[in-house]
């Protein structure tokens, strides 16, 4: 009998294909589960290759860390040969400077397509501050990751981490076979922490300096608490600050008037008034904190010791105190100084002081030294594009609240920004237990591939007046 709905032909087809079926699914399964694992063998050995790329990527960086840089005798030496090493391998032209014996510099470059347009300079510092070793939960040299890739070290974030981010994202660049249309500039410099005279202060005015042609440049930022990046185009100037006073010594028991340290005293108290309006300024949130003029009492001296302790009964003829003062790049310089003349240090109290430094905030012009931190700046304008491009954000734009060695390359008119692409993490540099994360860290050598693409891709200007700026 006919089926109606299904004609023999159609029956027969129909027979057929469900004859095959099983075979059918059969290859179909066979052909995912192939492909699947397959793919999954890919992804895997994908998985895999960066795996161990990351683990040899921080093998590197805590090998950096586990060098001693910290002063008061930083093992530059190893420094460089490390640095050296890391050069050669990535394949980067390499020399090593030395203004002041045993203060070495490296200086690395990867030349670009067209060597007659400006550079740019990427500067870090190989020393670091001291490390207080029985109150750290790790030896502050081994670089101890943990289990939740927590690498502790004296320069984990200040600054060896930019410096060997630095280097990554060239290694990464150059597997990518890129090419910088500018040259690319790398100084590592000593003494940075020191006040930077024997390092970035020397090499800026140097001849070697001056022939690189240096159109912009990056150094060290601030680690961010939260999960954008801080930029500074400017900084507070420092000026170390010894008050001495001396005064009338005698008896433990007598009040009288002008003793060396009441003299000193009162400096005290007029210093924490000034103090305390500038803070005020801040809490209020009237001012950022870079934006105030900052004064701590770092020391104090005085008294008649002796094996048994301090004298008690003998008020001393000689007091000093120490203050690290910070002056934001607005302040009036001369207001300052007559306060300090006039209030904080008066002959007329038995009062003399000193500085173990004092800079101006102003650039050689009588300028202040702020790069143009808003979108008029191409510079500024590339770095926001290339940290969104690497999936970062940038801070609204800061005045620095300490120094860096930057502020030696805008005193001769360079511009610059302080940036580490570091972020999500307690501030810790020059603290205890200073630490970066594995996954932070290698996020931002992401970040520097972005940044050292456009910066060494941007064209020069076509005209001719801003051609010579840029
Ligand atoms: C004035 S040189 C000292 C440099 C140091 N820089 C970062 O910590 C600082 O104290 O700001
Ligand atoms: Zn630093
Ligand atoms: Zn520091």
């Amino acid at each position: 009998m006919e089926n109606k709905m299904y004609p023999r032909r159609s029956r027969r087809l129909f027979f057929f294909s469900w004859s095959f079926l099983p075979v059918l699914v059969a290859l179909a399964v066979l052909f995912i589960s192939t492909a699947a694992v397959l793919s999954y063998g890919t992804n895997k050995r994908g998985e895999e290759e960066e795996e161990e790329e990351h683990a040899a990527v921080l093998r590197r960086f805590r090998h950096y860390l586990q060098i001693n840089t910290a002063h008061p005798s930083p093992d530059y030496k190893s420094a460089v040969e490390f640095l050296l090493s890391q050069a050669s391998e990535i394949g980067l032209d390499s020399r090593v400077l030395e203004f002041v014996e045993g203060k070495p510099l490296v200086l690395l470059t990867w030349k670009g397509k067209d060597p007659t347009i400006s550079s740019i300079l990427l500067n870090s510092h190989t020393d670091v501050v001291p490390a207080e070793r029985e109150k750290w939960l790790h030896d502050p040299f081994a670089a101890v990751q943990d289990a939740e890739g927590n690498i502790f070290a004296r320069g984990a974030q200040d600054m060896k981490c930019v410096s060997m981010q630095y280097l990554e994202a060239i290694r990464n660049l150059k597997s990518k076979s890129f090419q910088p249309l500018r040259t690319l500039h790398l100084s590592f410099v000593p003494d940075e922490e020191v006040g930077g005279i024997d390092g970035a202060g020397k090499f800026v005015s140097s001849p070697e300096f001056q022939k690189l042609n240096i159109g912009f440049s990056l150094d060290e930022g601030i680690i961010s608490l939260g999960d954008t990046y801080r930029v500074f185009n400017g900084e507070r100037s420092p000026w170390w600050l010894k008050i001495k006073a001396t005064g009338a010594p005698g008896h433990g028991s007598k009040l009288y008037d002008g003793s060396a340290l009441e003299n000193l005293l009162k400096s005290l108290e007029l210093i924490n008034k000034f103090r305390e309006e500038q803070f005020n300024l801040v809490k209020s949130g009237e001012k950022a904190e870079a934006e105030v003029t900052s004064i701590n009492c770092v020391y104090l001296k005085a008294g008649t010791p002796t094996p048994m302790g301090f004298v008690m009964n003998l008020q001393p003829s000689e007091a000093e105190a120490g203050f690290d003062i910070r002056v934001a790049p607005q302040e009036d310089v001369k207001e300052l100084q007559r306060i300090l003349d006039e209030e904080w240090a008066p002959a007329s109290r038995n009062l003399t002081y000193t500085f173990s430094l004092k800079e101006n905030p102003l650039d050689k012009d009588g300028q202040l030294a702020l790069t143009v931190g808003d979108d008029s700046n191409p510079w500024f304008v590339l770095l926001k594009e290339a940290v969104a491009k690497a999936g970062g954000k940038l801070d609204k734009v800061e005045i620095f609240p300490a120094v860096t060695d930057l502020r030696y390359v805008r005193h001769v008119g360079i511009p610059g920004f302080g940036f580490s692409p570091l972020a999500n993490t307690p501030l810790l540099a020059h603290g205890h237990n200073e630490f970066l994360n594995a996954g932070e860290f290698l996020k931002g050598i992401g970040v520097y591939e972005e940044i050292i693409k456009a910066y060494t891709s941007f064209p020069p200007p076509a005209d001719s007046e801003t051609r010579a700026e840029l």
